[in-house]
């Protein structure tokens, strides 16, 4: 994603590398940043050698050993694959360079071929133009990489770019990794809202969590179903941890999967078949099988899916809630799951989600939280890989909204129960039978929303203090600290007194 905040890797315009010169700055993610580049020197063009670049830096390993490892791991999986990527769906990577000097000095140097943007921006709520053939790309290029043994391990919309020519590449191998007989193995990373089921109950060795073929093919499922939709998640839930939860208990029941009655009906089966709720069962669609029959769907003009509108309405009260909503649910963030132990925690809190089942912030024996509530407080506060919501700070919330109070209304603001639900806002974000006057809906909701909140600032490098920016958000809304672009005035004092009340609360 594009962000305007902290870039992990800074240069200026000019700054050359190998035999490309920046011109200009296109965007960060979680480990790198990408700049436009041009050859220093136009006659020295090879013959079909793009012009106009992309240059991918990624930072060298800094840090805490447990995130120079991480990082040293992405950076090392990226220059592998990217080095042998070899299909017309690959995004094409001319070279790879060591920074020398600058700020940049030691990062490792993606030379890419420019794509124009990527199919995250075009989700605006209609499904995007031409999606079609494009999922047929990215499902050919996930066959070749299956069959060529290798497992991408981070197919989302972020990650297919579009070329000015309107083709799509398959991009980001940060996460890729190497067959190993039927699996391979990968860091806790990868976008929640793209990860399988089974993901969440896979054992975690030394090398990882294992990943199989199988883990690209639900992602694709998922990918296919925001693209036809222009952007709507095959599970309900507001933030991405939600949706996965949602995911997880369809795993397990084989129900909640919600695929959209406007997408035509030959590709709801394509849908449906590569989001099987287990691995054994979506292993009856390997991605060749399901790339061949995307393949016969465009070439029988009789079958050719038309894809219509999406019919599911937004309440037109819940616009102004769902839009801002929508900015943290559908920008399908990355988030890693840590090891719990401490000195593996990453040093920046905005590139690194911590393990569920961390210690820190947590509530301290005799503080002034209600005995009643603690568990639902601590419940809600480990569901949340954010290292930032802790109990600690959820108390701090409820404390500030009601001072513990479940019969807590005030009319005049809209603010209702122990945690001080506006009933639009929670109806939009909450499972439909939850009820904000509950003490512990109210709690376990108010944890989910902190949560997407976090993801969200973190993904986007907001610069300050991420655990402020999180309460900022529940005072105010997403878009009024992304345009304050840190604490919103008007939520300072509040966000003040929360983190205040999570000091006191916390250990
Ligand atoms: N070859 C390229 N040409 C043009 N833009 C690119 C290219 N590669 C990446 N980008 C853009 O650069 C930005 C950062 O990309 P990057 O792959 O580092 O992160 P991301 O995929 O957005 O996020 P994350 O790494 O957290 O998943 C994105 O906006 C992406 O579309």
């Amino acid at each position: 994603m594009s962000t305007g905040g902290a870039r992990p890797v800074d240069v200026p315009p000019g700054y050359v590398v190998g035999r490309w010169r920046v011109t200009g700055y296109l965007g960060s993610g979680s480990w790198g940043s990408v700049y436009s580049g041009e050859p220093v020197a136009e006659t020295e063009l090879p013959d079909g050698e793009p012009g106009q670049v992309a240059l991918k830096f990624l930072p060298p390993s800094v840090g805490t050993p447990g995130r120079r490892a991480l990082l040293a791991g992405v950076v090392e999986r990226e220059r592998r694959f990217s080095a042998s990527a070899d299909h017309p769906a690959l995004i094409r990577t001319i070279a790879v360079e060591t920074a020398v000097g600058g700020a940049a000095d030691g990062a490792t140097v993606l030379v890419m071929e420019r794509a124009v943007g990527n199919v995250r921006q075009l989700l605006d709520g209609r499904p995007v133009p031409g999606a079609e053939r494009m999922l047929a790309e990215v499902c050919s290029a996930l066959a070749h990489m299956h069959g060529a043994g290798w497992i991408h391990g981070d197919v989302k919309p972020g990650n297919v770019l579009l070329l000015a020519d309107g083709g799509a590449r398959l991009a980001d191998f940060g996460v890729t990794t190497e067959l190993d007989g039927t699996h391979g193995y990968v860091p806790r990373l990868g976008s929640s809202d793209h990860l399988p089921p089974e993901w969440w109950s896979e054992q975690v060795g030394v090398e990882g969590v294992m990943l199989r073929p199988t883990a690209d093919v639900w992602a694709f499922g998922v990918l296919a179903h925001q693209m036809l939709t222009g952007g709507r998640h095959p599970f309900a839930g507001a933030t991405p941890h939600a949706r996965a939860m949602n995911a997880q208990s369809y795993g397990h029941s084989g129900e909640g999967l919600l695929i959209d009655e406007g997408i035509a009906e030959p590709w709801r089966d394509v849908i449906r078949d590569c989001l099987a709720p287990d691995h054994a069962s979506r292993a009856a669609f390997p991605a060749r099988v399901v790339a061949d029959r995307i393949d016969g769907l465009l070439a029988d003009p009789g079958g050719l899916p038309r894809v219509r509108r999406c019919v599911r309405p937004v309440p037109a009260a819940l616009v102004a809630v769902v839009t801002v909503v929508t900015v943290a649910a559908i920008a399908a963030t990355s988030f890693a799951l840590w090891p719990g132990s401490s000195d593996e925690t990453p040093a920046s809190p905005s590139s690194a989600r911590a393990g569920s089942g961390t210690a820190r912030g947590e509530l301290r024996p005799g503080a002034a939280v209600p005995a009643q509530y603690r568990d639902a407080i601590r419940t809600a506060a480990h569901a949340c890989p954010a290292p930032e919501v802790t109990p600690a700070l959820i108390a701090g919330v409820l404390k500030e909204e009601s001072g513990f109070d479940p019969d807590f209304a005030d009319p005049a603001t809209e603010s209702y129960g122990i945690a001080g639900w506006t009933p639009q806002v929670f109806h939009a974000v909450a499972p439909p039978s939850a009820d904000y006057m509950n003490p512990t809906d109210a709690i376990m909701a108010a944890g989910d929303y902190l949560c997407g909140l976090d993801e969200e600032f973190a993904k986007e490098h907001l610069p300050g203090d991420l655990a402020a920016l999180t309460v900022a958000g529940y005072d105010t809304s997403t878009a009024a600290v992304a345009a304050a672009r840190g604490v919103p005035a008007k939520a300072a004092a509040f966000t003040d007194s929360v983190l205040e009340d999570a000091s006191e609360y916390g250990v």
